[in-house]
C-alpha cells in the first residue's frame, strides 16, 4: 500500500474526550490541540458535547463552554483538518446540525443506538443537503446480533450516509465480533466502513487492526485515550503502528506524541488507565460515558460503583437513559439498608 492516505483517521479527543473531563473543555485548549493537529495533517478532528450536538443539559452534563464556540475556535485553527461534529438525532436538532454547517464543518456523523437507525433518515438527508461528508455511527453496536447490524448500517447507507460506523461503546466486543461485523458490512454495503473503539478490556487497538484487516478505511482514535471510559485506539499509537504495517495515515507520528505528551496529558484529570470501573464497562457492556455519572452515585449514595455498572449492563441501559442511574443506585442502596 503505497497511496497517501490508506486509511483515513478522525480524532474525538475533542468530543468523546469531553465525557472524560466533564465537558469542561475551554477555547483555549481546543484552538491549541486543533492547531497542533492540523500540523500532524490529521484529516478530521472532532468537536462537540460528548454527548453530541446540544448535549450540554443537567441529563447528560452542563458544558463549560457554549459547543459552539468551540466548534468556531476549531474551524478557525485548521488549514488542513475538516471539523466534525456529532449529533445524537433527540438530544440534537436539525437547528443545530445547520448552526454547526454554517460555523464551517465540514463533517457530521449522525449518531444512534444500533438498533434504531431509522430515526437518523432525516438527519443524514439534511446533511447531504448542506453539503458535509456524512456519517452514520451505529452506537452500543455489540448489543445486535450481525444481521440486525447490517439492516440498521443499509438503512443508513438508503438514506445517504457516505460512511458507516461500528461504534463499540462500551469496549466490549472482542476481536471475532469485530471480525464478522465489518466483514459483513463489507460485503452487504457500498459506502466505506468505519470503526470506533473504547479500550475498556484493552482491544481498542487489536479490535481496531481487526477492522482495518477487514477493509475499515475509517478509524476513530483518541490521543492520549482521552475518551470516555478507558479512551479509544490511542491515536499517536495507532499512527505508529499502522507506520509499520506500512499502511499510510498521512499523519505525522512525532507532532502527534508531542501534543499527548506536552499538551493533552495535562488536559486529562488524571492519566487515562484501565482501573476496576473502566474494565467493568467492557466486562458488562455498559456506555462508556455512563462512568462518571455512575461514580457521582455511587458516591452519593455510599456503594460501589461496579454494582451500579453491573446492573446497567443487566438491564441494558442504552444512551438517553442516564436518569436510570440515579435510580439504579438508589436502588442498591436502599436493598443494602434493608439487609443489615
Ligand atoms: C453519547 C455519545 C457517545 O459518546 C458516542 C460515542 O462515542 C460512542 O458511542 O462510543
Ligand atoms: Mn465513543
Amino acid at each position: 500500500m503505497t497511496k497517501k492516505h490508506d486509511i483515513f483517521i478522525t480524532e474525538v479527543a475533542l468530543r468523546d474526550g469531553s465525557h472524560a473531563i466533564s465537558h469542561q473543555f475551554t477555547v483555549e485548549q481546543v484552538l491549541k490541540v486543533t492547531k497542533a493537529l492540523d500540523e500532524a495533517k490529521v484529516p478530521y478532528i472532532e468537536v462537540s458535547h460528548g454527548d453530541g450536538l446540544a448535549g450540554s443539559s443537567l441529563q447528560y452534563g452542563l458544558s463549560l463552554t457554549n459547543e459552539f464556540d468551540l466548534i468556531e475556535a476549531a474551524v478557525s485553527a485548521c488549514e488542513y483538518s475538516k471539523i466534525s461534529a456529532l449529533l445524537l438525532p433527540g438530544i440534537g436538532t436539525l437547528q443545530e446540525l445547520k448552526q454547526a454547517a454554517r460555523l464551517g464543518i465540514k463533517m457530521a456523523r449522525i449518531a444512534t443506538h444500533v438498533t434504531e437507525a431509522d430515526v437518523s433518515a432525516q438527519h443524514i438527508s439534511l446533511s447531504k443537503e448542506l453539503g458535509l461528508e456524512t456519517v452514520g455511527f451505529l452506537m452500543m453496536s455489540h448489543m445486535a446480533p450481525v444481521e440486525k447490524l447490517v439492516e440498521q448500517a443499509k438503512l443508513m447507507e438508503s438514506y445517504g450516509a457516505d460512511i458507516v460506523y461500528v461504534v463499540d461503546s462500551a469496549g466490549a466486543l472482542l476481536p471475532f465480533e469485530v471480525r464478522e461485523r465489518i466483514s459483513a458490512l463489507r460485503q452487504n454495503l457500498s459506502v466505506e466502513i468505519g470503526f470506533h473503539g473504547h479500550n475498556n478490556l484493552s482491544l481498542a487497538m487489536a479490535n481496531t487492526l481487526v477492522a482495518i484487516e477487514e477493509g475499515a478505511t475509517r478509524i476513530d482514535g483518541s490521543i492520549r485515550c482521552l475518551g470516555a471510559g478507558a479512551g479509544n485506539t490511542q491515536t499517536e499509537v495507532l499512527v505508529a503502528v499502522l507506520e509499520r504495517l506500512g499502511i499510510q495515515t498521512g499523519i505525522n507520528v512525532y507532532k502527534m506524541m508531542d501534543l499527548a505528551e506536552e499538551v493533552v496529558a495535562h488536559i486529562l484529570q488524571k492519566p487515562q488507565e484501565i482501573d476496576r470501573d473502566s474494565l467493568v464497562l467492557g466486562y458488562a457492556g455498559v456506555y462508556s460515558s455512563f462512568i462518571l455519572h455512575a461514580q457521582k452515585a455511587a458516591n452519593h449514595f455510599g456503594i460501589d460503583s461496579r454494582d451500579i455498572l453491573i446492573k446497567l449492563g443487566e438491564l441494558k441501559v442504552v444512551g438517553g437513559q442516564e436518569d436510570m442511574i440515579v435510580d439504579i443506585a438508589a436502588g442498591i442502596s436502599e436493598k443494602k439498608l434493608l439487609s443489615k
